[in-house]
């Protein structure tokens, strides 16, 4: 499944990779499974804190708590608005979160999810995140194509692993870390 969710937005920027290409951008699979116990004091004590996942496309099914946050942004001519909204678990449904990869293979045209979770003090939750990333050697930088149509590229190439080492090395918070790459 997510490698066809890849194939479509990678097809929808006109670009056309091979499938060992696209399969080495997935090729790292991790599963978690997140418990978050009830919690007294739900405005003291941080769920998740706020971050982007570092890989390409995470899917992540929730149960019925609730608590799942994300971070909108509106730019309007000389201001920025942000605004942190809940995702609401829907039964069977699988949340999507693009990665700070495909952020910069697109160079920026798909934005990497900042999002956090908030404890309750009503019910525990279990979420089970399966994240997707680029194999440790793959080099990961703005697809030519799309740096050339944008205006140079945003983000220089890395290593996949060197941004990894960069990711569990510093606690960034937010999206900050991604500046790194640039
Ligand atoms: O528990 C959740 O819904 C999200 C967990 C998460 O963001 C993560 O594990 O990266
Ligand atoms: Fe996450």
């Amino acid at each position: 499944m997510v490698r066809r969710l890849l194939e479509i937005l990678i097809a929808n920027l006109r670009v056309t990779l091979d499938d060992s290409r696209l399969e080495s951008l997935i090729g790292m699979k991790n599963v978690n499974i997140n418990f978050y116990p009830i919690c007294r004091n739900p405005e003291l004590t941080v769920g998740a804190g706020r971050h982007s996942d570092m890989g390409t496309l995470t899917v992540l099914l929730q149960d019925n708590a609730g608590g799942l946050y994300i971070k909108v942004e509106e730019y309007k001519l000389d201001s920025r608005k942000e605004e942190w909204i809940e995702i609401p678990p829907i039964p069977s449904a699988l949340v999507i979160n693009v990665g700070d990869s495909l952020e910069i293979l697109s160079n920026r045209r798909y934005k990497s999810a900042e999002h956090r979770v908030r404890t309750s003090s009503k019910q525990s939750r279990v979420s089970i995140p399966v994240f997707t990333a680029p194999r440790p050697t793959e080099k990961i930088g703005p697809l030519p194509h799309l740096a050339e149509l944008g205006g140079g590229a945003l983000y220089r190439e890395v290593i996949f692993q060197e941004y990894m080492d960069n990711f569990f090395g510093h606690t960034p918070e937010g999206k900050k870390r991604l500046i790194l790459s640039k």
